[in-house]
């Protein structure tokens, strides 16, 4: 019988560049999240190692050499027949092949009594790997290796929404005129309700935002559909995009939100998810 691992969805509610290291990646404080949408990754043992890509964006990934989840499986040591159910856009911001990766490596450390690998190996997966295995809300930094726990979130509901057109992380931070620009305030506030943590999104930013929209001007216009929408209480990009989020108080609203830039614009990938809370 296979085993399944939910991939959710990375949000970065801020992410501020705050440096560059010689070796040209760049420093980052950013809260990030986790939606309640995502991937799946399944997996059986077996001596013949094989993965089958399927779900609504699996067309994305079609020539991709290389896929996370096997370099996952290659660094935990593990053969097996894995399936991907692909829900999440290719290249959006929203951290898919990172959050696949990190699944494929608690998947198999699951099956197989086997240790996760250690933080350097996680990290050479991708900067988002740490902060996906991890899978809880984290104020992230270094290039993607420092994880601080956050103080406890509030429910809240997000409406994503991407616009179809795959982003270069690399370019995006190529295009990025400065990257020395201020942290976030050193202490976090503990944020109770959903209007005290979209007060907080909007006094931070995300400096990747300038960068992207210069190079695909549509990203303001998703930015723009999300904070039209009634009950938006904020909306900002997220990681390098194209994908942006709203914050919403309510699952009622958040779906209607979503409804309605679904029913504006049938091109553009929408989906509404609660803000995923950690496990106790
Ligand atoms: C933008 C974020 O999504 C924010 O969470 C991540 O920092 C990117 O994470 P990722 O896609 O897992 O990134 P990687 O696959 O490790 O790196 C892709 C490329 O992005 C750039 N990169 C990435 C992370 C970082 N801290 N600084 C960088 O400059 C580098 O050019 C790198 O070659
Ligand atoms: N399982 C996978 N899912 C998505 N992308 C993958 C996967 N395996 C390899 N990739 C490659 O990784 C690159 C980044 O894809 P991904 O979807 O993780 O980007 P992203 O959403 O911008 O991530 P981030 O927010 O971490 O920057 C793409 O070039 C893609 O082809």
């Amino acid at each position: 019988m296979a085993a399944t691992e939910f991939a959710p969805a990375k949000i970065n509610l801020t992410l501020h560049v705050i440096g560059r290291r010689a070796d040209g990646y760049h420093l980052l404080d950013s809260l990030v999240v986790f939606a309640g949408v995502g991937d799946r990754v399944s997996a059986i043992l077996s001596d013949l190692p094989s993965l089958d890509v399927t779900g609504p964006m699996a067309a994305g990934l079609t020539g991709e050499g290389d896929n996370l989840v096997l370099r996952a499986a290659r660094v935990m040591g593990v053969s097996a027949r894995i399936a991907l159910e692909k829900v999440l856009p290719v290249s959006s911001g929203i951290g898919g092949g990172s959050a696949d990766a990190a699944a494929t490596l608690r998947l198999l450390a699951r099956m197989t009594g086997r240790a996760l690998p250690g933080a350097a190996e996680v990290l050479a997966l991708g900067a988002d790997v740490p902060v996906c295995l991890a899978g809880r809300a984290a104020r992230m930094s270094g290039i993607g290796e420092g994880l601080a726990e956050v103080p406890p979130l509030p429910q809240a509901w997000l409406v994503l929404a991407n616009p179809r057109v795959a982003v270069s992380t690399p370019a995006v931070f190529r295009a990025l005129v400065r990257a020395d620009n201020a942290p976030m305030p050193r202490e976090m506030p503990r944020l109770r309700g959903v209007a005290e943590l979209a007060a907080f999104v909007a006094m931070q930013r995300n400096d990747l935002e300038a960068p992207a929209m210069a190079e695909l001007p549509v990203i303001g216009r998703v930015k723009a559909a999300l904070s039209a929408q009634a009950g938006c209480r904020v909306a900002r990009m997220s990681g390098s995009g194209a994908t942006c989020f709203g914050l919403f108080d309510d699952p009622l609203s958040a779906r209607a939100a979503a409804q309605a830039i679904r029913a504006a614009e049938p091109a553009w990938w929408v989906a509404d998810a609660p803000l995923l809370q950690p496990q106790s």
